[in-house]
């Protein structure tokens, strides 16, 4: 496969903030590629770069073969670059925005339609975009990226906001775009819907991708962990802690979010076995790894988006 994207050792400083802090990375063509990070991790500004909208400190980037930066006209009518959705013009319609965004590409009216109906947002054509839901708008942003059908198209964190059903629908929408034989970089803070999207996926925290590979490689590296999880109130996660180390289980991790105290192990024996002891098992749940406990090993922290 050709990459659609290359990129080596990127950085960008923003004052005392090293958002960016040397960044490689390939996209191949055809791929759904995603960068997953807490909010502040740098995805954003990653981003920004790749399409060519921020010039970078350091670092070089190929797109589409090409240079992005400074700014190559050749490259925009290739590339999709989904606008947040508070970008749009208040007072036009969901019409009137598609059909603005498709004029600046040489579009017509008519594909800029079609667009619209590919989304679903046809019944609400007519809607002012400070009117719409954030699904409807997120769904018009979409579009609007769209709506030159670009070969590579960039999304920034396009399901952020949305009820779970609103989410699922967009999921679906865009495995079809991807599906439809264009590449896909999306940046995204929600654990699944990396799991659930991606081709690949680069973990990223602080500025730097600390692992990269496909989710379910990448769970799988993590050598098996599985998370045990029990009520909260049951027992105290020191309690836990202790109880665990007086019989020498080997536990990666004992959190409690006042829901649930889970304890993540690759040895799910001696743990279940003190649990069942104290007589806290109430609510159990067991569970493989998931790019949370990734994100945890890599960082010694537990995700918090
Ligand atoms: N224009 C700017 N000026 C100064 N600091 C900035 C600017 N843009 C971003 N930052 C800082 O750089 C870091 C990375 O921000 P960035 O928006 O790239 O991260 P992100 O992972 O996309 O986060 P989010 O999910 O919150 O958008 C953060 O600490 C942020 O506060």
């Amino acid at each position: 496969m050709t990459a659609a994207i290359s990129a080596d050792g990127i950085r960008q400083r923003y004052g005392d903030v090293q958002a960016v802090d040397g960044v490689s990375l390939t996209v191949e063509a055809g791929e759904f590629y995603g960068i997953l990070g807490p909010n502040g991790a740098g995805k954003t500004t990653t981003l920004e770069i790749l399409e060519g909208i921020r010039k970078p400190d350091e670092g070089r980037i190929e797109l589409l073969g090409l240079a992005p930066w400074p700014r190559n006209k050749k490259l925009l009518p290739r590339i999709g670059v989904q606008f947040q959705a508070s970008a749009f013009f208040n007072k036009l319609t969901a019409r009137e925005t598609i059909r603005n965004f498709g004029s600046f590409y040489g579009v017509g009216p008519k594909r800029a339609d079609a667009m619209l109906e590919r989304v679903g947002l046809t019944e609400s054509a007519g809607v002012m975009t400070d009117k719409m839901s954030g699904g409807q708008a997120q769904r018009l942003s979409i579009a609007c990226a769209l709506v030159h059908d670009p070969e590579l198209v960039f999304l920034d964190e396009p399901t952020t906001g949305l009820d779970p059903q609103a989410r699922r629908n967009l999921w679906d929408l865009l495995r079809t775009i991807n599906a439809e034989g264009r590449t896909v970089v999306l940046t995204t803070h929600y654990l699944d819907e990396a799991e659930v999207l991606c081709d690949r996926v680069s973990v990223m925290d602080h500025g730097k991708i600390l692992r990269t590979g496909a989710p379910a490689a990448l769970v799988r590296e993590i050598d098996d962990t599985v998370r045990i999880s029990v009520e909260s109130g049951l027992l105290t996660a020191e309690r836990t802690r202790e109880l665990l180390a007086a019989v020498g289980a080997e536990v990666a991790a004992v959190d409690d979010d006042g829901v649930s105290l889970s304890v993540s192990t690759r040895l799910p024996g001696p743990v279940l076995s003190v649990l069942a002891e104290q007589n806290a098992l109430r609510g159990l749940e067991v569970r493989g790894a998931t790019l949370e406990d990734v994100f945890l090993q890599l960082t010694g922290r537990e995700y918090r988006a």
